[in-house]
């Protein structure tokens, strides 16, 4: 919505919202553009293939899906709408997403969009409730000018920045996505596995005896990292919903028994931390907690079977994921 007001023809790739986006649109209850009734942009196609075939190629590609490389890497899912002259753009949390991308694409621009946007999508109606506030930047690729990256990334932040949204330019991309995984490595997998929101973790204790511990490893993870952050980022993170009941996305896609991002908003830290020699006893226990809830998922949508009766240890068992 926000790149098509501002003037960019927009070609949307959607799943379980196609029918509803082609023929009503979505209504946006949107604290920054008000109530919009029956959205539409300007193309909505099935797959990333059609939008090609159709539209392609493209400027930019803007990934919006949630990233789940343990179910669907998003460089397969934007292969067909690849080229040499798109840029990607990553609107995704999560720290070190950019590796995947230059692995499949290594001349590729891909510039990082951390968004402290809240916005939930109910059937048409998409429920946004705290402003859009975006810092993008380019992920340097080595391989590729530093400068066309850099305009690249600019020519994107102009694109999407207007008068009611919040968005800058900033080439520190690592400090944003470091800061953003205090939250998300440890509020938002602490809510994810134990059901409640950040209001009621916090008034329940879990906030402070699980979350900000596990926020402090997260701090020095990030330092090893090269990141040194605020000091006052542990309490920030604590209070960034002061006043609500908001449930995290992690939260949301456990209830929805839908897969979480929980590799890239915890599992990816922790592989930086076993690099560096760091500690990080909470962050290894929420970790495997939401993988554990992450194959409870997996096997409730079929992507395994397991044998009726329980393997016995010395049989090595080794579980079989399908496509
Ligand atoms: N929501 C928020 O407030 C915030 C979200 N983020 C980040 O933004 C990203 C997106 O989050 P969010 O919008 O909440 O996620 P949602 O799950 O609400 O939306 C993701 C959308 O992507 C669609 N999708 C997934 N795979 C495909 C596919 N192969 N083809 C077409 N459509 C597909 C889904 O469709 P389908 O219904 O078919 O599954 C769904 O509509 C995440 O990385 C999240 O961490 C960051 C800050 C705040
Ligand atoms: C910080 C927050 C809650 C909203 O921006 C978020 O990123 C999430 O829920 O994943």
């Amino acid at each position: 919505y926000t790149l098509q007001r501002n003037g960019s023809v927009v070609s949307v790739v959607a799943r379980s919202a196609y029918d509803i986006l082609t023929n009503e649109g979505f209504n946006l209850e949107s604290c920054d553009y008000g109530n919009i009734l029956n959205y539409k942009p300007n193309f909505v196609f099935k797959s990333i293939s059609d939008a090609m075939k159709s539209k392609g190629p493209f400027d930019y590609i803007v990934i919006t899906t949630k990233n789940i490389p343990d179910i669907q890497p998003v460089e397969n899912l934007i292969a067909p709408a690849f080229t040499k002259n798109t840029s990607i753009v990553l609107l995704e949390n999560g720290i070190g997403i950019e590796r995947s991308m230059f692995k499949t694409f290594p001349d590729s621009i891909v510039i990082s969009g951390v968004t402290l946007i809240g916005t939930t999508l109910y059937g048409k109606i998409v429920k946004h409730f705290s402003q859009d506030i975006v810092s993008f930047g380019p992920f340097i690729n080595p391989n590729i000018e530093k400068g066309l990256q850099i305009e690249k990334a600019k020519e994107f932040t102009k694109l999407y920045s207007n008068e009611k949204n919040k968005i800058e330019y900033n080439e520190n991309v690592k400090y944003f996505r470091w800061r953003k995984l205090i939250f998300n490595g440890a509020v938002n997998t602490t809510c994810a596995i134990t059901g409640v929101d950040s209001g009621r973790l916090d008034m329940f204790g879990g906030m402070h005896e699980v979350s900000v511990p596990a926020m402090k490893e997260i701090v020095e993870i990030a330092k090893a990292d090269g990141v040194e952050l605020p000091n006052d980022i542990i309490n920030f993170m604590v209070r960034l919903d002061d006043g609500e009941y908001a449930p995290p996305s992690m939260l949301i896609d456990v209830r929805r028994n839908q897969y979480t991002e929980y590799k890239v908003l915890l599992g990816n830290a922790l592989e930086i931390a076993r690099e560096y020699g760091i500690k990080t006893p909470t962050c290894d226990i929420l970790y495997h907690l939401c993988k554990v809830i992450q194959m409870r998922i997996m096997e409730s949508h079929g992507k395994f079977v397991l044998p009726e009766k329980r393997p016995l240890i010395d049989e090595n068992y080794q579980i079989q994921f399908k496509e």
